[in-house]
């Protein structure tokens, strides 16, 4: 059976989107259909998998799938570009909680919700101060931990162009003390309005751009007083605008565009 797909990105982090409101997928996603698609070589290819479903207490569910297949709870870019793609306004359930989209000046804003700082929602293995970690690999240490829908690390670095991500960042990931795996953030701070950012991504790798990993540095960054309470953190595929509002409350904002749509035969990939 064919299935229609939408090439999407922000900022370069692309996305396969599947739109299941209408008409169900012709089984299940798994694991296994969503890294078969997500595959470069063989498959459409995207950093994550997006489908979307009817919701009874939103517009649509947005269901988040890795580049390696699992499933996540949280994908800042994905959720402007789903967002546009349901024309601006939206109200979108994810099972890392529900976020609200609307048009803006700068692209497509969105409501992220509020961050999660203690030890035990981040996931750690231990109890330990997220504001500066007693740990360190290689040169980088005492990051800060933020959960935003997601797990994150930040650390603070002079130059985070030369750091060695893709050798840390995998080691990171998987390290014993992130039950649930991480995304791992290098920040170096321009100035109290600016922020330049590098993530390796959970299941995914080093991508263009992270919206989730723009949202814990900024919040990481105004805990620890180094910045504004809004700045704008440059990735390598692009600027996004983050704002901590005095109500707890993430906001991000920054574009999201449509590459292409096609159909692929959904028993090639089951
Ligand atoms: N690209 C995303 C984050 C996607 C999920 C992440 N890799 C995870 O495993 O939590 C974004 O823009 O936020």
């Amino acid at each position: 059976m064919r299935v229609e797909f939408i090439k999407m990105h922000g900022l370069g982090n692309d996305f396969v989107v599947l739109d299941a409101r209408e008409t169900p997928l012709p089984a299940a996603m798994t694991p296994q259909v969503a890294a078969a698609l997500a595959d470069r070589h063989t498959g459409i290819g995207c950093d994550q998998l997006i489908v979307l479903e009817p919701a009874k207490d939103a517009d649509f569910t947005m269901r988040i799938y890795n580049h390696d297949g699992g499933e996540v709870e949280a994908c800042g870019n994905a959720t402007r570009a789903v967002g546009m793609l349901a024309g601006g306004n939206a109200r979108i359930a994810t099972s890392g909680g529900l976020l609200e989209t609307r048009a803006s000046e700068g692209g497509i804003a969105v409501d992220m919700g509020e961050p999660r700082l203690d030890w035990d929602t981040i996931p750690l293995a231990y109890a330990m101060d997220t504001l500066s970690l007693p740990v360190g690999w290689d040169g980088l240490e005492h990051p800060v931990a933020v959960n935003v829908g997601n797990p994150h690390i930040v650390f603070f670095v002079e130059d985070n162009d030369v750091v060695q991500l893709d050798q840390l960042g995998p080691e990171i990931e998987h390290d014993p003390l992130f039950p649930d795996r991480i995304n791992v953030n290098v920040a170096t701070i321009e100035d109290r309005h600016t922020l330049r950012l590098r993530v390796w991504e959970r299941g995914a790798g080093l991508t263009r751009a992270c919206g989730t990993g723009a949202c814990a540095t900024a919040v990481a960054a105004m805990r620890r007083g180094l910045t504004e309470r809004e700045v704008t953190v440059h990735l390598p595929g692009g600027p996004l605008v983050i704002g901590w509002g005095e109500d707890n409350r993430i906001t991000m904002t920054g574009p999201a565009a449509e590459s292409f749509r096609g159909t692929f035969d959904w028993s090639e990939y089951s």
